[in-house]
């Protein structure tokens, strides 16, 4: 047909898209809508976040790890909930910049992950636009219909728990725009987390029998925990000292002049994708086992107490925390 480019609307869903359809929901991404099963004994659960070039993702970042990172931070919230993922609809704003090996290789990346955490698309949106590009995902998954711990059962004594490492995201935007001098392996380690943050869908399933309250990181870890206490009417404090650290950002934190600044870049900068949560200190014997089980660690960073909001402390020093994490404002 004249006029149609390589890079077109229907081209990108026919080759590139329909190929990574649900086989049985998704009508071959060739009608209005798809249809979503049931399940019986499981609750639909359904999650949106959308990611914009230059706001999340550098604008010289691959496109087949854009894709990953689109599919991550939406399973990270899933992860949270401890929901089996399913699928997803997809909605793709290509800047002028994405022409046909762009959108090939972001195709390359929903099919890798599509297969790492056993989802399908089920259809979406293609559209094109003059300004930066921007993708957002609609994620679904499973609950068991007994339910998933919420962010609101914190409770005074309870501790507070995260998997993983805190700041390589951070870092990793830092590593990526070249503002880093570190080693390369250092520097590469640190972009990877960045761009492709690994949900904790298997350790947030595990844990919902002994959290109290739980989410993910994504805008720094003193915001979010400030979420759990809002929802759960407490307070909690944080020390900084115990925010476990990767090797590569304990060699940057090695170069800082600063320690308590340090840490509080590293609490407050977001990208992390971790599960935080409260648990009561008996279940702490629980909680590690099964995180051992999966090769992840887990640290305990601080306490729920009594109150409203969520304070930081630096070897027993109270440390002002000015901007807690990310906001769009
Ligand atoms: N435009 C919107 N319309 C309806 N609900 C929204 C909108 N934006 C956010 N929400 C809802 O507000 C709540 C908080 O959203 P938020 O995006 O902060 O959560 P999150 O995905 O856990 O965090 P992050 O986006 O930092 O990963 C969620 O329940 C979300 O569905
Ligand atoms: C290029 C670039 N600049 C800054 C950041 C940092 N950042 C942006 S949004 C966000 C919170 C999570 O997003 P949301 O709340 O929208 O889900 C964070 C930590 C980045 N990732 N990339
Ligand atoms: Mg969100
Ligand atoms: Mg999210
Ligand atoms: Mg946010």
């Amino acid at each position: 047909m004249a006029g149609v480019d390589a890079a077109g609307e229907f081209e990108t869903i026919r080759k590139l898209f329909a190929p990574l359809a649900h086989p049985d929901h998704a009508w071959g991404l060739r009608d209005d809508v798809a249809v979503m099963p049931t399940r019986p004994g499981y609750d639909l659960v359904l999650t949106k976040d959308a990611i914009v070039e230059g706001v999340h993702f550098l604008p010289d970042d691959p496109l087949d790890t854009v894709a990953q990172k689109l599919l991550r931070v939406n399973l990270s919230d899933l992860a949270a909930k401890g929901c089996e993922p399913f699928g997803y609809l997809l909605a793709c704003h290509w800047s002028p910049r994405c022409g046909w090996p762009e959108r090939e290789a972001f195709a390359e990346g929903l099919a890798a992950d599509q297969k790492e955490f056993g989802i399908h698309l089920l259809g979406g949106d293609t559209v094109l636009t003059p300004g930066p590009a921007s993708f957002s995902a609609t994620m679904m998954g499973w609950a068991p219909k007994t339910g998933s711990v919420t962010r609101g059962g914190a409770k005074p004594g309870h501790g507070v728990y995260v998997t993983g490492t805190i700041g390589d995201g951070y870092l990793g935007l830092k590593a990526a725009q070249g503002h880093l001098k570190l080693e390369e392996e250092r520097l590469e380690a640190l972009a990877e987390h960045y761009r492709r943050p690994v949900p904790r869908l298997a350790y947030g399933q595990a844990v919902q029998g002994y959290a109290t309250a739980i989410m993910d990181v994504s805008d720094g870890l003193i915001a979010d925990l400030a979420h759990i206490a809002d929802a759960s009417g407490v307070a909690a404090s944080v020390q900084l000292e115990l925010l476990p650290k990767s090797a590569a950002a304990m060699a940057w934190f090695e170069t800082r002049i600063d320690p308590e600044a340090a840490l509080e870049q590293l609490a407050t900068g977001g990208d992390d994708y971790e599960l935080l949560f409260t648990a009561h200190p008996a279940d702490e014997g629980n909680l590690k086992r099964e995180a051992d089980r999966l090769l992840l660690r887990l640290t305990r960073v601080g306490t729920v107490e009594a109150g409203r909001g969520v304070s930081a402390t630096h070897l027993g020093k109270p440390v002002d925390i000015r901007k807690p994490g990310w906001t769009h404002d």
